[in-house]
């Protein structure tokens, strides 16, 4: 029955409509051994995560946090704490939408994103309107421009240094993936270090690496994820953290994060020998890779808190669209053995645009010097 296949992480398919679309990533799905009986075990011995309430001291927030950790559920026999992005990205973005009105009524100044969208891939189309209408709704005007595929790099650039020296932009962001024919680096580093919310220049990125030094901005999707675990009290000094995939736009920044918050972090890769191993040390579990369930519940130590950045469309004739998304965990094996977890969808997707929306309202104070 195709219902309960598609409930098994070892059989998901990926969609040959979204493989058509996704021209720089080769389709990476794991066929998954048949479950070992040994991880029940590890259920049993599971210890408790999170010995206090959630805190909620970090990006703008509001006590909505503290029931977004109360509203946390547990099925039947998954008992993992639900750690809920879509509750509270509403929550920050409520909270993003205050300080924008406060922001105009003090000083008339409303913030500005401008978005460039190169090509017509559909899920890029998406993603460029799902930040237009977050932005309409917390009162951020967002500027758009759409390129056709095959422009050039030099007019890509020109757009972006109308938008450093237009001062009603505070935010610049080139949606990724870019055409192939084009030199991301060239086109990440145009955009000016004060206007870059993705946090990709890579001055930014050096910022963030070094001891002592802040970028201006930290990218949204691993700034998300550590928010979500600020906001559900898991505590990261001296933890250990594994962080699955080194990309530049998560994976290697969420391992700094980390670092910077004081956990012992190690870095699994696609060269990686034995991950299972070495994420199962991990009380914080990042997985960044792209490659549906790929986590599965024996990588898992008891209780630890996991963060499933993945984001992979899988064949379900059920659903209207013909697909579903699913992470790069196992969330049917991980739920039971992790203390929490992040949903896919519902967990970091939601957190990015969030995030997004901050990196444009710190902008904004920024560069107004408005408190
Ligand atoms: N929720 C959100 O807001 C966002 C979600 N995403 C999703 O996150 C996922 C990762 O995205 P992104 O970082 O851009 O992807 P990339 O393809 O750029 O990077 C993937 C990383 O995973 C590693 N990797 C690949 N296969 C394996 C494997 N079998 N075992 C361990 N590591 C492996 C690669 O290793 P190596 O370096 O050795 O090649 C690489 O470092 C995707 O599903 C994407 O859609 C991305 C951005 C935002
Ligand atoms: N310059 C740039 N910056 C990015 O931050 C960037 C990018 N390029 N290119 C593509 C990736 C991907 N990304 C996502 C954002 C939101 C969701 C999201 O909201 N997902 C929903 C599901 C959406 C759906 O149902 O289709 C969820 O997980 O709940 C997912 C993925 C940002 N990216």
């Amino acid at each position: 029955m195709a219902s309960s296949i598609l409930s098994d992480c070892s059989s998901a398919r990926l969609l040959p409509l979204r493989r058509a679309l996704l021209p720089q990533r080769a389709p990476r799905i794991r066929p998954c051994p048949a479950l070992a009986s040994p991880r029940r075990l590890l259920i049993a011995a599971r210890p408790q995560l999170f010995p206090r309430p959630p805190r909620m001291d970090s990006v703008p927030t509001a006590a909505a946090a503290a029931s977004s950790a109360e509203s946390a559920t547990a099925s039947a026999d998954a008992s993992a704490k639900v750690i809920d992005g879509k509750l509270v990205a509403k929550q920050v973005r409520e909270e993003i939408a205050v300080e924008v009105t406060k922001m105009k009524d003090a000083i008339g100044i409303v913030p500005g994103l401008a978005v460039i969208l190169v090509g017509s891939r559909k899920d890029s189309q998406t993603y460029v309107r799902n930040k237009k209408k977050a932005c309409e709704a917390v009162g951020i005007k967002s500027y758009e421009v759409n390129l056709p595929e095959d422009s050039s790099e030099e007019e890509v650039i020109k757009h972006i240094s109308g938008f450093n020296s237009d001062p009603s932009v505070h935010g610049i962001l080139v949606q990724l993936p870019l055409p192939r024919h084009m030199n991301d680096e060239n086109i990440l580093n145009a955009v000016s270090i004060e206007k870059d919310v993705d946090g990709f220049h890579p001055l930014n990125i050096g910022r963030l690496a070094m001891q002592g030094r802040d970028p201006f901005f930290v990218p949204c999707t691993p700034k998300g994820c550590m928010e979500l675990l600020h906001r559900y009290g898991v505590e990261i000094k001296g933890k250990r953290a594994v962080v699955i995939g080194r990309s530049n736009i998560v994976g290697m920044p969420a391992a700094l994060l980390l670092q910077k918050a004081n956990a012992t972090v190690s870095i699994v890769h696609s060269q990686t020998k034995n991950p299972e191993q070495i994420t199962r040390q991990a009380d914080i579990v990042i997985a960044a890779v792209g490659v549906a369930n790929l986590v599965r519940g024996n990588w898992i130590k008891p209780g630890a808190a996991i963060i499933d950045v993945g984001i992979n469309p899988v064949d379900d004739p059920e659903s209207p669209r013909g697909y579903r998304l699913v992470g790069d965990v196992c969330y049917e094996e991980a739920s039971k053995v992790a203390g929490a977890i992040t949903p896919v969808p519902g967990g970091v997707g939601p957190m990015t645009i969030a995030m997004l929306l901050s990196n444009t309202l710190e902008s904004a104070k920024r560069i107004h010097k408005f408190k």
